[in-house]
């Protein structure tokens, strides 16, 4: 059996192998799509194919919209090369039962794909969908790092660089693609739309509107754009940058489930990692729990996604389930277990929550650093959100999951799961940042982590990740088991506001993270003795 829509269209087949189909015309959505493009998304990987589209999936299941979305790759053309071309846009989601089923069904709800490259025929495609007067929606999964301009010493990247010179006909940086996308929209007829950010950090709509202002500014003042053109994407009525919330454990491909598709009879599953790093299969594997929590606020309107699940409701809502799950109650327990399963060698998420010393440490973390500072969001639990999360998600065992994909891009990651919470402890007047004892222990095990040995002192391979040079060139002054070659190489990190979002030194947590730091690399085997030290487990 193939993957495409062709083959689909024998449904006795794919249901014998009992895998679900939509429950709609595929090819008739993709021409209605073409003709009425409602939904453009940016970010053509794993969470949209097995997340995002399944939403909509639902949505054309139950007849309550007539369109699919349009993918848009903006950075990694392999992925449509690869994966959409050869299988007509069509995704297959697996999910991962709690016991051990699972539950495959065919997306049909991407119509179409489009590469935002400019030496393409594709991008004259995609300003006219752009300024398309019925397209309601562009949402992006593009990976956090993708909204930066500049870099770790505030000056523009090279690409920013160049596209602010350039204007708008030569842009290469995504922000800047849709930044001149959104001036043909407003010079077609200052049509209104909603730029959803779906990527999982704090304020991520407000990230997506500086980025895009800024390279806005940046044209005005060099006279490629109307100043009018300004007051556009800063009038929420005509361009709004809804705040979101994302949660779906959507982990790379993984071999196993594609040998149960083979045995099921499905032909060329293959995994492909392309230049870009990016791995992708056509086919999606995934965990069944999700939560998705917007800011309703869609100037051309919006598909009724609330029926498909999603919570809609004010930006203060968003703003407190975001934190509470960004900075608190899931991801810093996950890029924890991304450090130190790394470290301990452990090649599933769910292994290491069967390490007495990893599942306390999470508890720790979660319950007791963690909580505390949430405000609850009245939409979701924190407390039950945060126990589905330590006893239910992570120890999936059928998750193929694996600590080194978490832990891609940390030094991106560690201001907002980590930072935030310091920086409350600061404010509060009911609390001292040096209460905090694990957090500390995290940011430690990083640094340890940043040493590229495990904890036997094997050399280990570091995750992707866009300040690993400049991290590296202090690391790699520091010797396992030499104490004394720690000196000051931890200093500018530690004290780099940008990582942390604090200069941890001044909150008074350096010298103690310096300490902490000095014990794990007293020799192999350091890191699981210190953590049965500080977390009295055994491991
Ligand atoms: N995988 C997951 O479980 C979840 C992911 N997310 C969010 O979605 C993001 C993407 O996750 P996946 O789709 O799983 O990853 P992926 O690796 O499968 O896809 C990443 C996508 O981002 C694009 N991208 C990467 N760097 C870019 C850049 N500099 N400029 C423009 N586009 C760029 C890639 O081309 C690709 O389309 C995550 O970083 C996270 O913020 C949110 C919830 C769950
Ligand atoms: O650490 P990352 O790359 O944002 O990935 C975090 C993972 O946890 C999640 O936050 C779960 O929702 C997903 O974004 C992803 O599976």
């Amino acid at each position: 059996m193939l993957l495409t829509r062709e083959s689909i269209r024998n449904i006795d087949k794919w249901r014998q192998a009992g895998i679900k189909l939509p429950n709609y015309d595929v090819e008739k959505v993709a021409e209605k799509t073409k003709e009425n493009p409602t939904w453009l998304h940016f970010g053509a990987g794993n969470i949209f194919r097995g997340f995002i589209s399944l939403l909509q999936q639902n949505l054309l299941d139950k007849g309550l919209s007539k369109t699919g979305i349009i993918a848009v790759e903006s950075y990694d053309y392999e992925i449509i090369e690869k994966i959409y071309v050869p299988y007509d846009n069509l995704s297959m989601l697996v999910v991962m039962n709690l016991d051990g089923t699972l539950e495959i069904e065919v997306i049909g709800s991407i119509s179409d794909k489009i590469m935002a490259d400019l030496t393409h025929s594709d991008w004259k495609r995609l300003k006219d969908v752009f300024s398309n007067p019925y397209l309601q929606i562009a949402s992006f999964t593009i990976t956090e790092k993708a909204y930066n301009l500049k870099d770790f010493s505030g000056e523009y990247i090279k690409d920013v660089k160049e596209d602010i010179e350039n204007g708008l006909d030569k842009p290469k940086h995504i922000i800047s693609k849709v930044t001149s996308l959104l001036y043909q929209r407003y010079k077609k007829g200052k049509y209104p739309v909603a730029l959803l950010s779906l990527d999982n950090f704090s304020g991520n709509g407000e990230k997506l509107f500086n980025s895009i202002k800024t390279i806005a500014e940046e044209w005005q003042r060099k006279g490629f754009v109307e100043t009018r053109f300004l007051d556009y994407l800063t009038d929420s009525t005509k361009v709004s940058f809804p705040l979101s919330m994302i949660d779906k454990i959507v982990p790379r491909p993984s071999e196993e489930v594609k040998k149960k598709l083979e045995d099921l009879g499905l032909e060329r599953m293959d995994i492909i990692k392309t230049s870009k790093n990016t791995i992708i299969a056509p086919f999606v594997n995934a965990e069944k729990i999700h939560y998705l929590v917007i800011e309703d606020k869609f100037p051309n309107g919006r598909p009724p996604l609330e029926e498909a699940g999603v919570i809609f409701t004010d930006k203060e809502t968003v703003e407190k389930v975001e934190r509470m799950k960004v900075t608190t109650c899931l991801n810093p327990l996950h890029t924890t277990l991304a450090i130190f399963g790394c470290l301990l060698n452990y090649n599933t998420i769910a292994d290491e929550m069967k390490d007495p010393c990893l599942k306390k440490l999470v508890e720790k973390i979660g319950y007791d650093e963690g909580l505390p500072v949430v405000v609850h969001p009245g939409v979701l639990d924190p407390k039950e959100f945060l126990r589905e999360v330590i006893e239910v998600r992570f120890p999936n065992p059928y998750m193929p999951d694996t600590p080194q994909r978490i832990a891609t891009d940390t030094s991106q990651k560690m201001a907002i799961r980590f930072g935030e919470t310091i920086k409350s402890y600061r404010e509060r007047p009911d609390l001292k940042v040096t209460d905090l004892k694990y957090i500390p222990l995290v940011i430690v095990g990083w640094l340890r982590y940043l040493m590229a040995l495990d904890d036997e002192g094997n050399p280990m391979t570091l995750s992707p990740d866009p300040l690993l040079e400049d991290l590296r060139s202090h690391i790699s002054n520091i010797k396992l088991g030499d104490v004394n070659s720690v000196q000051d190489n931890l200093k500018p990190i530690l004290s780099n506001v940008n990582i942390f979002g604090v200069d941890l030194y001044e909150v008074g947590l350096g010298e103690r993270i310096e300490s902490y730091f000095k014990e794990f690399i007293e020799g192999p085997g350091a890191v699981r003795r210190v953590l049965e030290k500080y977390l009295g487990c055994k491991g």
